[in-house]
């Protein structure tokens, strides 16, 4: 079996190295641009055209959980890689356990009020504030996967009240589930706490903007961890002014790096992180994809396939 490996930033010979344990019998190689040798597997994470073009290759891994970038390469080159050929995303493979991390760490901030108190100390003041109380912090996910249900799960245990909105209902125990865009408003109407974990797709590209931020309760908070086009930054930062938002926590921008000329890296009430949220477990990762070729070698099922028609 022959696979072949593109990765922008990725250590290739470390890489390489893991997959031929994992899969014994396997050869792995970095590609190059110029080599047209043939593959059955390609892993590859913002590939050149000119790498899957023409290819009989019986599936192709991507490196991350959002497969918005090569979904939309894709559109503007449909040679790129035919229908007939599955696309596979990594999925969780460590990225729940950061995610959730994440999360927790930024909602137990914002309940405790560290927010207030880091101002306080700013103005030499010592003074203790009023607590809030779980009943007012309603988590609303917005994505009910992978990653989103783990987050779910992680709040849960915090003793949140959880809801999550997304295609189709949930039935999860203690969490309250919306569905589809009828159930957006209600959803929203409750939450205190967005937390944004949605593919980035036609249908959800600018969906945390004016309108949707109206309908969150006063002095809400937004935490974007999916992709920086989900969120109208103009629409943000006026929420921010008109106290509809309490604060923001960022990992990802509409541009990344995010230009020094935004006014988020100035803004007192915005936190954020250079798209770190979740980054991809190299061994986890691998250990995902050895077990999948193996199960499409067997002609076993198999998780994680992308729907390009649907976009994730
Ligand atoms: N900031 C970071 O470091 C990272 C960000 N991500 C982002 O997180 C996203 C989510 O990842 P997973 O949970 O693995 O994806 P997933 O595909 O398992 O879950 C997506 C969820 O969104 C819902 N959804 C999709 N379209 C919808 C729509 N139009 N209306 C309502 N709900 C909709 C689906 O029903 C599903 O519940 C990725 O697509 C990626 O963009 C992923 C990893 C790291
Ligand atoms: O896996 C993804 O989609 C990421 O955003 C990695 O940072």
């Amino acid at each position: 079996m022959e696979i072949i490996f593109y990765h922008p930033t990725f250590d290739a010979a470390w890489w390489i190295a893991a997959l031929e344990k994992q899969l014994p019998g396997a050869r792995v190689r970095e590609w190059k641009s110029g080599d047209n040798e043939s593959a059955d597997y390609a892993l590859v994470w913002h590939p050149p055209v000119e790498m899957l073009q023409g290819r009989d290759l019986k599936a192709v891994f991507a490196l991350g959980a959002g497969v918005d970038s090569i979904l939309s390469k894709l559109k503007a080159h449909p040679e790129m890689l035919p229908q007939s050929i599955p696309l596979f995303r990594l999925e969780d493979t460590g990225m729940g356990l950061q995610m959730q991390e994440y999360a927790v760490s930024q909602v137990l901030h914002w309940f405790r009020r560290f927010d207030d108190y880091q101002v306080l100390k700013q103005e030499t003041r010592w003074q203790p504030l009023d607590e809030y109380s779980r009943e007012e912090f309603t988590i609303g996910i917005m994505g009910a996967g992978v990653l989103g249900s783990k987050v779910a799960e992680s709040l849960l245990a915090w003793g949140f009240p959880v809801r999550v909105w997304s295609r189709s209902p949930k039935n999860w125990p203690n969490v309250k589930s919306f569905a589809g865009s009828d159930e957006l408003s209600e959803f929203l109407r409750e939450t205190r706490v967005l937390i944004n974990l949605l593919p980035n797709t036609a249908e959800t590209v600018g969906i945390i903007n004016h309108s949707l931020l109206e309908q969150l309760q006063d002095h809400s908070y937004l935490l974007n961890l999916a992709r920086g086009v989900h969120v109208n930054e103009d629409d943000l930062l006026r929420a921010l002014e008109n106290g509809k938002l309490k604060g923001a926590m960022l990992d990802v921008f509409s541009r990344e790096p995010l230009p020094v000329e935004s006014p988020l890296w100035r803004h007192p009430r915005v936190a954020m992180t250079p798209h770190i949220a979740a980054v991809t477990r190299p061994q986890e990762a691998i250990t995902y994809i050895g077990k999948t070729i193996t199960g499409l070698e067997n002609g076993e099922a198999v998780t994680g396939q992308v729907d390009r028609s649907r976009g994730y």
